[in-house]
């Protein structure tokens, strides 16, 4: 069954802040990604996470990449993603891991998506997203063997790439059955111009909103920094995924009645305050 995802379901998910609470209550991100040409993939994703309001965020990416994120967002703490010895204990202490956006598909990005799916628990949630999708399509079993739970992101042809669905014959059926094979425990949203998300169940939610100003490189990314900086704060839920998706076009729409194109910096920057619009009407 096909349902809209509503602005009252975003609103009783978006609870407002208790005022005892401290950074750690607010989840611990670790972002993987971003390879010598795409260090913008991770960066975005991180600056939108950040946004979005998640406590603590960690950026494992190629060191090349440092002074860019820090001169961008000195919030975010890094780790060069060849320091296994820094990687594995951030990998075990996060809430949430995103994998994927500007990662890459090389020998060594595959050595990276597999330490990390393989070293994450049942608590845990793990993102996966872009190159890290690509890379799962040669490698399905690695989603199959992940425990934590898991949230993909695909744009249509990297759903064709690990669904091996083609674009023209991606049906509610199609992508369901075919999630279910992938995994008994993961979430997909697959991204368009009316982005769907699918769990385990027989409903399909439909976002609403959107515009094609938010069609370029990077609102993507935002999207996956946007998720895991709801579900770090809110749970994992097929509910608070929806509220991600729907905020990320919410904004890029508000943004789209003045500005042509939707910069995906332009929408990280607005999000404190729309979230906070929904927070206040639950308060
Ligand atoms: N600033 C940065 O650092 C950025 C870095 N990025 C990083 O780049 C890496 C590669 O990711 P990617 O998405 O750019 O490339 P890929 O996976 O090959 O897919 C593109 C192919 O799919 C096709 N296609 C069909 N339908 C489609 C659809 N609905 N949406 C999109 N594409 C669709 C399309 O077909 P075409 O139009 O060419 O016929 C084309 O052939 C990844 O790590 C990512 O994070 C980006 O995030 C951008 C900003
Ligand atoms: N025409 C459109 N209308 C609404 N949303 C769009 C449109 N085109 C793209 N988007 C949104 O932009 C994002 C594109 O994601 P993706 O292709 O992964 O981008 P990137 O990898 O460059 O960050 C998705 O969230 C998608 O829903
Ligand atoms: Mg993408």
């Amino acid at each position: 069954m096909l349902k809209n995802i509503t602005a009252e379901q975003v609103a009783q998910t978006i609870t407002p802040r208790a005022p005892k609470s401290y950074k750690c209550n607010y989840g611990r991100v670790l972002l993987v990604g971003g390879n010598e040409q795409f260090g913008g993939a991770i960066i975005m994703a991180a600056e939108a996470c950040l946004n979005t309001g998640a406590g603590l965020i960690t950026v494992a990416t190629n060191s090349i990449n440092n002074a860019a994120l820090h001169t961008r967002i000195p919030e975010a703490m890094f780790i060069d993603y060849h320091a296994q010895e820094l990687l594995v204990p951030a990998i075990k202490a996060a809430d949430i891991v995103v994998i994927g956006p500007g990662l890459g598909t090389t020998p060594f990005a595959l050595e990276l998506v597999k330490t990390c799916l393989k070293l994450l628990v049942e608590q845990q949630t793990c993102i996966i997203d872009a190159s890290a999708l690509t890379i799962s399509a040669e490698n399905p079993a690695l989603i199959n063997d992940c425990k934590a739970q898991i949230i993909l992101t695909p744009h249509q042809m990297e759903w064709q790439r690990l669904s091996g669905v083609k674009i023209a014959a991606q049906t509610d059926l199609q992508n369901s059955t075919q999630l279910a094979k992938l995994s008994d425990h993961a979430t997909l949203v697959l991204k368009s111009e009316r982005t769907k998300v699918y769990d385990q169940s027989p409903t399909v939610w439909q976002n609403p909103l959107g515009n094609p100003g938010m069609a370029t490189g990077g609102m993507g990314d935002t999207l996956t920094g946007i998720i895991a900086g709801i579900v770090a704060q809110f749970g994992t839920t097929t509910n608070t995924v929806n509220a991600a998706v729907y905020l990320h076009s919410f904004t890029g729409d508000q943004i789209a009645q003045q500005d042509y194109v939707v910069l995906p910096a332009k929408l990280s920057h607005l999000l404190p305050q729309v979230i906070q619009q929904f927070s206040k009407q639950n308060a």
